[in-house]
């Protein structure tokens, strides 16, 4: 038969076999191989590891060539089986075409396109349904490529017109509007997209792109906690801390706004009463709560990504904004007054910490949704370069786990504590993958693949690139507008702003 490239040799099971190669070039780690089973036909299998070992009864520096193979299993019917039975020593090893490799993984038709697996042209396509409501977590130190996986994921959503609202603390999304040239795209089969048209910017009030935002976000102002009013003035004291309990408690049965607050507070006396107007004030004068907050409904629409730009935002104000808004989508969404959906956090450690690392307000509202979201189709995409600060409960919710290049210690440690069937070799393969590359771990699959994420189509974050396309969309505006349908397409843009609201 063509394409034989070794013989098992040593123990075998049926999951996992050793091979020697006949010729060394033939075979290199990544590849995939098939093997014959008694009982269950042909498997394919993927190199994991090869060595060159000196033949023990030749003095003379030749060396044979050993490989280590992990079945793959295939599937039958919804689900991937292994053989029952272990191969046989001596069997013969083949190279393995990438059509049979696709079909015994069994890749999700129609899927979320990932990449291709490894070296091959094979497409890794993943079932939407997992991702959106069985969480997804995305982990790598810096510059390995967690945004634009991230992106990619988002631009496959978007397509399959889910629902997104994503947390930007960078501004590293807007850029999903605009259309990539990058020439590989077309290895991937794919054509440059921006998604102007699907795609929202959210800032806060007094936010330094609020000129360039699609909308405003303001809060719901009434009836703030007195945990929330703690956390945005940063009242350390304990005896303030008490103080502003103390007014939230008479407050009780009534609604009030921060300036109910702050009148309140001018009936104390005694030294807490400046710095409590001082911190009352303070949060006044960000303007981000109000009596007509931003609807809530149009952060989350089928089809549409809301991007929360919260770049050159004070962190603490970030956490309550993420807290806020994320608990009123579950609320509506557990009352099914908005879209089924997803929300993406990126540098989730910051919004949903490791409890004893650090604190925030947000971290309530994501561990409910990572343990409860999934009962009321509301999903998270959590991204991070410090796995290790990132709640442990929240991350081993994440059905999905899409691993990048890691390589400090104790991210490592915690990845192999948060994510099940882990190997040690995979560790391995983890601290060494070249950026763009990804270990895929999903429950639609039975082993973890090796991933090249495919290029964006949409413009991955270059701040340059993106005024230039401004500028042109500027130009071509001014020719418009001195075209005959002017009035049609305005109309358009009436639409679409009632549809998303904003300032
Ligand atoms: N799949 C990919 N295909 C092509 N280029 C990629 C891919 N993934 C990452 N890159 C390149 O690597 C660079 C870093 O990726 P990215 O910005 O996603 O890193 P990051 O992990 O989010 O880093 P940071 O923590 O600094 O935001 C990108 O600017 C891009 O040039």
């Amino acid at each position: 038969m063509r394409g034989e490239v070794g013989k098992i040799v040593g123990e075998a099971t049926p999951y996992e076999f050793s091979f020697q190669i006949y010729n060394p070039l033939e075979v290199k780690k990544g590849d995939f191989v098939k093997v014959w089973n008694d009982a269950d036909g042909w498997f394919a299998a993927y190199v994991s590891e090869i060595k060159a070992v000196s033949k023990s009864d030749e003095r003379d520096g030749s060396e044979t060539y050993l490989a280590k193979a992990v079945v793959l299993g295939k599937r039958s019917g919804k689900s991937i089986i292994l053989p029952k039975t272990p191969f046989v020593p001596g069997d013969r090893v083949f190279k393995a075409e990438e059509d049979f490799v696709a079909e015994c993984l069994g890749f999700y038709e129609d899927g979320v396109y990932l990449g291709y697996l490894g070296d091959t042209k094979i497409r890794v396509t993943l079932n939407p349904n997992t991702l959106v409501q069985k969480h997804v977590c995305i982990l790598a130190k810096t510059g390995s490529g967690k945004s634009y996986t991230a992106a990619v994921i988002i631009e496959e959503l978007l397509e399959k017109d889910v629902a997104l609202l994503i947390i930007d603390p960078h501004g590293e999304y807007e850029s999903l509007k605009y259309p990539n040239d990058d020439e590989s795209l077309e290895e991937f089969g794919l054509k440059p997209k921006g998604y102007a048209d699907k795609v929202r910017m959210f800032v806060p009030p007094k936010s330094p792109l609020a000129d360039k935002a699609d909308g405003i976000l303001r809060l719901d102002g009434i009836n703030l906690s007195a945990e929330e009013i703690i956390e945005m003035g940063e009242i350390r004291k304990s005896s303030a801390q008490a103080a502003i309990y103390q007014l939230i408690r008479e407050m009780r049965g009534r609604t009030y706004t921060i300036q109910d607050l702050i009148d309140e507070a001018e009936q104390l006396s005694g030294n807490l009463k400046a710095e409590i107007i001082g911190a009352l004030t303070k949060i006044e004068e960000t303007e981000l709560f109000s009596e007509n907050p931003t609807p809530i409904d149009v952060l989350m629409q089928k089809g549409k990504a809301v991007i929360l730009n919260l770049a050159g935002v004070d962190p603490v104000h970030q956490d309550i904004i993420v807290a806020k808004v994320c608990r009123e989508i579950f609320e509506m969404r557990k009352r099914g007054e908005i879209d089924p959906g997803m929300i993406v956090v990126d540098e989730a450690h910051n919004f949903v910490p490791e409890k004893g690392i650090d604190k925030s307000v947000s971290s309530s509202i994501l561990r409910t949704i990572a343990s409860e979201g999934r009962k009321f189709a509301l999903g998270l995409m959590i991204i991070s370069q410090r796995p290790a600060r990132i709640d442990k409960n929240v991350l081993s919710q994440c059905n999905t786990q899409i691993i990048l290049r890691v390589t400090n210690p104790n991210d490592i440690n915690s990845i192999k504590r948060g994510v099940e069937g882990i190997t040690s070799e995979m560790v391995e393969e983890i601290k060494r993958l070249p950026v763009g590359h990804a270990l895929v771990i999903t429950p639609d699959l039975e082993r973890p693949v090796i991933v090249r994420v495919r290029t964006r189509k949409s413009k991955h974050k270059e701040a340059e690139e993106i005024i230039k396309f401004e500028k042109k969309k500027a130009k071509k505006e001014e020719k418009r507008k001195d075209s005959p349908k002017k009035e049609i397409k305005e109309k358009k843009g009436g639409f679409f702003k009632k549809l998303f609201g904003g300032d």
